[in-house]
């Protein structure tokens, strides 16, 4: 978690397995740490003791898993009178610096540019026509992620034996092999190239690796649980020979399985480092008892983990709260009005999260956020950056520093616009590729290319001229925000947003982008466009979060990782939603989600509101929902949620009278229930709980549906005239029907 007050180290502030860890001097260790345990404190506490004890500032190796946590452990290790040279960063940005270090032996150039989510697509998508492939066949997403999968378990197209008679994956291979030649020769690389190269580097070059070991000799690393197999690698050639690996983790809180996690990194290190010490960090210094009570009550659920009990530091009686709302609109008045109570009473907006499991789930809350005038911030880092004009402002930055990029100048070459057509780029680009020669210098021999007239030759030459002068520029000063404006001004794009009449705030954004471009130039240690693109690459939106923004906080469950507030609300618990329709093929994936759950429920620390609704809005229709499982694990369909005071349920019913306000017509009860009294309309999710009668359907029923085709029933909730059939269809799709509209026949 980010603290936001560093303190100096005072040994008497850590509990005995905080102090045993922190004074833990060689070998592998395990601290297996629950939620609000203080692993980020001890991980801090740890470096000055190593410190203290000989150990050099550059012989450590921190490895946190967000830049914020990153530069908040910074803070912290300074705050207690550490000077630079301890290596503390994310995985990405450690193997960006060992990468551009070690260049030549990893088949990379200095310079290369990191490609964005929308490089990448473009990439791929060009990767697929050049092979003559039917787009439709390989949509950019799904291939790119099957590319990402390979990268991540370290596999080039080169080791991947072709799948005989495979058709899909032996075209994927040939795409990954075509999409790597195509990064090559835009000089750039992906994020998940990040950690395979340097995995690869590792892994191939004893020379590197016994520098970087001995460099590196007390390995780091926060948040083990969600370490990929490349990750995994990197720590173990690093640590293989000197055996200092301390990682810090919580197998609960594993949420990355989707982007490559693999939670068994956690669950057999001590088989992995079989001399491996434990540590167990058992106390929770953040939340309630009530609050743990229900974490626990959820995650006993989960078979992949090390058993462990959360325990109470803190003393005072939690508030947990679940809401019922016949829907989404209604939730989010709700929660907005019980905000505003809170502030008004003195609560502190910093404090106040509102956590959800999809982005699109925030467009609501919003709306409601506004009409009660409610300061919020939605924590979502990367949309920033991917504005057009954001997006055109650093391509430029990306062509100045790396002019072998491709798409960069693709992008810039006409914008705004110069009067330098498609045709034009095109044929500067036949000639760089029959050439063998970058882009840009092709661009540069403009009056070479003879299929280009003298007109736009001319024009041509104009944007070379101008590029060579940011060139110039970016290598006679190191402030970025000073060659920013440089590019601003004399891009033209200054006068272009300006003469825009919608353009709306465009311009403002971009005097945003250069703000946060001095604060980079004021903070970093040594400033570079180089380093400032990359910092901006791999920026995430958890990185967003601002812990003195003075705003409520909106954001995924996912962002709120490492994140604490005393006021937390939860909303979406259907089945669907959390968990997420994607995961609920297998008991994995489902695991997934309930660890994320637990996750999200263990951010709060006194007050904890957990809603559902009725119906929800998705993809443009109002559909009615089924409570989450989730739910029904930790008591709250039934109002078995244990016996304390401070556990209550409410359901919220839309206003009746046309002209009512919803909040005037909520029947909630304002006193904490106990169960017994619980007026929650009784419903659960798990029919394997309801008695059985005669339904039209049961789960696993094969079903036609006339619009979706076929299908198999997956849950039926029987609530007469208002029962609701979900099914799985054979076309991939999940849907959840009312029944009496369902038009379904049993097959
Ligand atoms: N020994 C301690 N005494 C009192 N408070 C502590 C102690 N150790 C940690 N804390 C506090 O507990 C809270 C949680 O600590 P921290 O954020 O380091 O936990 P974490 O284990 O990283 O949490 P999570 O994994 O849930 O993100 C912080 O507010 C921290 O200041």
């Amino acid at each position: 978690m980010i603290e936001t007050h560093s303190r100096t180290f005072d040994p008497s502030l850590l509990t005995p397995s905080q102090s045993e860890a922190v004074n833990f001097r060689d070998g592998a260790l395990l601290v297996l740490a629950g939620p609000g345990s203080g692993k980020t404190r001890v991980i801090a506490c740890r470096i000055v003791r190593l410190i203290e004890t000989g150990a050099a500032p550059w012989h450590i190796c921190a490895i946190t898993f967000t830049n914020k946590a990153a530069e908040e452990m910074r803070k912290r290790v300074a705050g207690m009178g550490v000077g630079p040279g301890t290596q503390i960063s994310t995985f990405h940005s450690l193997c960006v610096r060992i990468l551009r270090r070690y260049g030549d032996a990893a088949n990379v150039k200095e310079n290369f540019s990191i490609y964005s989510d929308d490089e990448q697509r473009k990439c791929v998508k060009q990767a697929v026509s050049n092979l003559d492939y039917p787009s439709g066949s390989f949509p950019p997403a799904k291939t790119l992620a099957a590319i990402s999968r390979f990268k991540n378990a370290v596999e080039t197209p080169e080791s991947l034996t072709e799948f005989e008679g495979d058709y899909y994956y032996s075209k994927i291979i040939k795409i990954y092999k075509e999409y790597q030649r195509l990064l090559d020769e835009n000089n750039a690389l992906d994020f998940d190239d990040l950690l395979m190269k340097t995995a690869l580097l590792l892994k191939n070059s004893d020379h590197v690796r016994e520098e970087l070991s001995g460099r590196y000799r007390y390995l780091l690393i926060d948040e083990y649980q969600d370490t990929n197999h490349a990750q995994y690698q990197i720590a173990r050639l690093l640590a293989k020979k000197h055996g200092n690996i301390f990682v810090v983790g919580d197998p609960d809180q594993s949420i990355y399985k989707w982007r490559g996690a693999d939670i068994k990194n956690i669950l057999q290190f001590e088989k992995d480092w079989p001399n491996a010490s434990r540590i167990d960090l058992q106390e929770n210094f953040r939340s309630r008892r009530e609050i743990l009570e229900l974490a626990d009550r959820l995650i006993v659920n989960n078979k992949q983990r090390k058993p462990k009990k959360l325990v109470a530091a803190v003393s005072g009686e939690a508030e947990v709260v679940f809401d019922r709302y016949e829907d989404s609109r209604l939730e989010s008045s709700s929660i907005a009005s019980d905000i505003k109570k809170l502030i008004t009473s003195g609560a502190d907006p910093n404090e106040i999260a509102i956590l959800y499991r999809v982005n699109s789930m925030s467009r609501t809350l919003e709306e409601s956020l506004v009409r009660e005038k409610i300061p919020y911030r939605i924590v979502r880092g990367v949309e920033f950056y991917s504005r057009k004009e954001i997006r055109d402002m650093i391509a430029y930055l990306k062509l100045i520093v790396n002019p072998d990029d491709g798409q960069a100048f693709a992008r810039i070459v006409n914008t705004p616009t110069r009067g330098i057509g498609k045709t034009t780029v095109n044929r500067i680009i036949e000639f760089a590729q029959s050439g063998r020669i970058s882009i840009f210098d092709a661009a540069s021999r403009v009056s070479s290319i003879s299929t280009i007239g003298p007109g736009p030759s001319g024009k041509v030459r104009t944007f070379v001229e101008m590029m060579r002068k940011f060139q110039k520029a970016a290598a006679e000063t190191n402030s970025v925000a000073d060659i920013m404006e440089l590019v601003y001004d004399e891009s033209g794009i200054e006068k272009s947003l300006e003469a825009d009449p919608e353009g709306g705030n465009a311009s403002d954004n971009i005097d945003e982008l250069i703000n946060s471009a001095s604060l980079y130039d004021e903070n970093a240690e040594e400033p570079t466009l180089l380093d400032y693109l990359q910092s901006i690459a791999l920026y995430s939106d958890s990185d967003a979060y601002d812990p003195e923004s003075g705003c409520v906080s909106l954001m995924t469950l996912h962002a709120a990782k490492g994140l604490e507030f005393d006021n937390v609300y939860i909303i979406g618990l259907e089945q669907g939603m959390l968990p997420h329709e994607r995961s609920m093929e297998s008991e994995d994936d489902l695991e997934e989600e309930r660890r994320l759950f637990f996750m999200g429920i263990t951010r709060a620390r006194h007050r904890l509101h957990i809603s559902h609704t009725d119906y929800r809005m998705l993809r443009g229709i109002q559909s009615r929902t089924i409570p989450s499982s989730f739910l029904g694990e930790i008591g709250a369909d039934t109002g078995r949620s244990g016996s304390s005071e401070s556990v209550s349920f409410r359901f919220m019913s839309p206003p009746t009278g046309r002209n009512s306000s919803a909040r005037g017509q909520s029947y909630g009860y304002s006193k904490p229930q106990t169960a017994k009294k619980s007026p929650v309309k009784k419903y659960t999710s798990d029919l394997s709980a309801v008695p059985q009668k005669d339904t039209p359907f049961k789960k696993g029923d094969k079903v036609l549906h006339p619009k979706f085709g076929f299908g198999v029933v997956t849950d039926f909730m029987d609530s007469g005239e208002n029962s609701i059939v979900s099914v799985r269809f054979n076309t991939g799709s999940s849907k959840n029907l009312l029944l009496k509209y369902a038009k379904l026949t049993k097959k």
